[in-house]
């Protein structure tokens, strides 16, 4: 049983071919890991697997899935915990994944105040929230402190000992789950 399957994916984008024949099935407890240089198609392939993208070629099956990258997907107005309950299947749970997130004093504040570290770290809360088996996480590490970085880790590693599944791209080695790592080529 996979969580994500990707079957002879081929990618088009930004007038050329990203990558193409990609075979990649993700089942539960699993975690992998995409890197490649700049402009390899990590992000794009992330997109793929949310089906925010169509695959030139190809076929892309996946379970419900949270997707969190560079944009917050919350509400800049209003305060940080109502615009994750806004996302929550059980609203009630928002307390706890502001606590994971270390972000339980923000809780009144408008998002728009938040800092790039605790954006990302909402984003994060944002998809510990959703009930989804299948995080899709876009350079999860990036403007994090050490602090952060070890939250992050904590989460993944209780989603992934929950049966939950990852695909995370990053350019820096991230902790927390025994990584498959994908290698996207120019
Ligand atoms: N919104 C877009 N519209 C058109 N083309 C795009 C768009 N976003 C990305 N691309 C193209 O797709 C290519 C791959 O971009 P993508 O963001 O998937 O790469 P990446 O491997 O994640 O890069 P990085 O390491 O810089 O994050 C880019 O070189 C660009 O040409």
């Amino acid at each position: 049983m996979s969580l994500l399957r990707l079957t002879n994916v081929a990618c088009w984008r930004g007038g050329r071919l990203l990558f193409e024949g990609l075979d990649l099935a993700v089942g539960p407890g699993e975690a992998v890991l995409v890197s490649g240089p700049n402009g390899t198609g990590k992000s794009s392939l992330l997109r793929l697997a949310a089906g925010l993208l169509r695959p030139l070629a190809g076929k892309v099956d996946s379970e419900p899935c949270a997707l969190a990258d560079e944009r917050p997907a919350l509400d800049a107005e209003l305060p940080l915990a109502r615009a994750l309950a806004f996302w929550a299947p059980d609203p009630a749970r928002v307390p706890d994944a502001l606590a994971a997130t270390g972000l339980e004093a923000l809780a009144e504040v408008p998002v728009r105040l938040l800092s790039t570290g605790q954006l990302r770290r909402a984003s994060l809360a944002r998809v510990t929230l959703s009930s989804a088996p299948l995080w899709l996480l876009d350079e999860p590490a990036n403007g994090l402190d050490a602090a952060s970085l070890g939250l992050l880790e904590a989460l993944i590693r209780t989603h992934i000992a929950g049966g939950g599944a990852i695909l995370a791209a990053s350019h820096q080695p991230l902790a927390g789950a025994d990584w498959r790592l994908l290698e996207l080529a120019r």
